[in-house]
């Protein structure tokens, strides 16, 4: 029988008796792998009293050391369920199980205990300060949790961008109401059995269900008892959203899109290169915000470097996740897919010559029902082609031969977003000195996606509002108090 997800509301699953349900498939062969109930907004109503009452509840009276207790309790639990948590992203995503047990699963548990250990060892600031009488005074700051936090996430790495905003959100006292993405609802359903288990007091954790505009999405971001909104996905999307929290003045944290560029100069480690660019571009088949879509080559190395890449994208695995010689998933959903395909047609139509891929792999009978789409290489296009300049979120790239470090900082600054790149040089004074002059949230030299999660992440341009990543998510999560003391 299929099963079916619905709210987890004040510590427990909700009925499915009278829900409207809308199918989750899978994105490896189309299967129906669980029906979701969309919450309506009483739904949404009843979970975001829930989180006010938890508020004022155990939860809100827990000193900062028992919080951070249960967090790390959270996570190691969630190690101890490592499997089911695997199993239900491969379920969700269609990515391969190593994307899984290596990246996205272990960094969930992470986000939970980094997050535990900064509220712990962060101190806020004093001024003592003269007075008339000669006596001072003496200012010092608390930090309070803002309240209730709706938790938007979106489906490309749903537990990783999920925890990532649960961590510090409870860390520092909030509640929250989180809403998946409709594509990719099942770890945070297992996440609610999680709470319950560990003992997170009721009303902490919920998670309604739905879609964006008009439905439970925009049920929690127009909600007033919301204080305040973190979101991942697209620009338009956190325009929207932005528009709802504008209505009582609530604060917002946004990662949005990117059409980031890999630099890669002559003088680079050559392989070290290419494998970085082709796991920048291709990882979860291209739909990371931090992926390359535009590469910059110098000119010297064009063509060996293009052959190279050629190759490797050529020897990708397809195959189910579980498989464990897949290395490459499916896209998301048919409707991405219907998008990515789209600009592959785009690409040929606008004048690109393609290097490889471009269409639909030939799959077996079992996976034809899946969202599968080739890896892609393009090289030819002009600066000004969609293609080159609007974010695809698929497996491809575009290459793009250059001559001069000016040349270059130029190309990858001319673009609406802003959210990373990734620089291949040994000349690291050159490295260094880009790094200042692109316009980015984060720079990656001879890198890619290496987290430090003490670290300022975000994005700069149309690519995000704010900072998180450890001292920095404080700033979101919580309210700064100032006390003055006259002595
Ligand atoms: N930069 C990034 O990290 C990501 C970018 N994308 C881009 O966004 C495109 C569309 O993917 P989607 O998942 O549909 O992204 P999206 O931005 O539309 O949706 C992300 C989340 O926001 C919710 N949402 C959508 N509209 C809303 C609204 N008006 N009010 C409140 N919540 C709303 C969705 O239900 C989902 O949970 C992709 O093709 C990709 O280009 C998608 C996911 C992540
Ligand atoms: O590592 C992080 O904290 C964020 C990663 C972001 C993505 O993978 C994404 O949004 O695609």
């Amino acid at each position: 029988m299929t099963r079916i997800i619905t709210s987890f509301i004040d510590g427990e699953f909700q009925p499915a008796e009278g829900a409207r349900l809308f199918d989750k498939r899978s994105p490896v062969d189309g299967r129906v792998i669980a029906r979701i109930a969309e919450a309506p907004q009483a739904e949404v109503d009843r979970a975001v009293r829930a989180a006010r009452a938890a508020l004022r509840g155990d939860w809100g009276r827990m000193t900062v050391e028992q919080r951070a207790a249960m967090l790390h309790a959270v996570a190691d639990e969630i190690t101890r369920r490592f499997d089911d948590f695997v199993e239900a992203e491969m379920a969700d995503t269609g990515q391969p199980s190593h994307v899984m047990t290596h990246v996205f699963i272990p960094r969930g548990a992470a986000n939970f205990k980094i997050f535990a250990d900064v509220v712990k060892n962060v101190p806020t600031e004093s001024f003592r300060m003269d007075t008339p009488d000669g006596r001072g005074a003496l200012n010092y700051a608390i930090r309070k949790p803002k309240g209730v936090i709706g938790v938007i996430c979106p489906w490309n790495a749903p537990f990783l961008l999920m925890t990532w905003k649960l961590g510090p959100a409870l860390a520092c006292g909030n509640t929250v109401v989180v809403k998946p993405s409709e594509e990719t609802p099942l770890t945070a359903a297992l996440l609610g059995e999680v709470m319950a288990k560990v003992g997170v007091p009721k009303g902490v954790y919920n998670v309604v269900n739905g879609f964006g505009p008009k439905s439970t999405g925009e049920f929690v971001t127009t909600h007033p008892q919301v204080d305040a909104i973190t979101f991942t996905g697209e620009t338009r999307t956190g325009t929207a959203i932005m528009k709802a929290a504008a209505e009582g003045l609530r604060d917002v944290s946004f990662e949005l899109g990117g059409k980031n560029a890999g630099i890669v100069f002559a003088d680079a480690d050559f392989d070290a290169a290419v494998d970085g660019i082709f796991r920048s571009a291709f990882l979860n088949t291209g739909q990371v915000c931090l992926g390359t879509e535009r590469v910059y080559v110098e000119r010297p190395i064009f063509e060996r470097f293009r052959d190279a890449l050629k190759a490797k994208v050529e020897a990708v695995r397809y195959g189910r996740p579980e498989d464990h010689a897949s290395t490459y998933g499916p896209l998301i959903s048919q409707e991405h897919r219907d998008k990515v395909l789209g600009y592959y047609q785009r690409a040929v139509d606008e004048g690109a010559t393609v290097v490889t891929g471009g269409g639909v792999p030939d799959m077996p009978a079992d996976l034809k029902g899946g969202c599968w789409v080739q890896p892609t290489i393009w090289t030819g296009l002009s600066d000004d082609a969609s293609v080159v300049r609007e974010e695809i979120f698929g497996p491809c790239c575009h290459l793009r031969p250059f001559d001069s470090e000016d040349e270059v900082v130029a190309l990858a600054n001319d673009n609406v977003y802003g959210l990373s790149t990734t620089i291949w040089t040994q000349h690291l004074a050159r490295a260094h000195r880009m790094a200042e002059r692109i316009e980015v949230g984060i720079t990656w030299i001879n890198s890619w996606f290496l987290r430090d999660l003490r670290t300022p992440f975000g994005g700069s341009k149309q690519s995000g509002i704010g900072r998180e990543g450890g001292v920095h998510s404080l700033e979101f999560y919580t309210e700064t108090r100032n006390v003055c003391v006259k002595l």
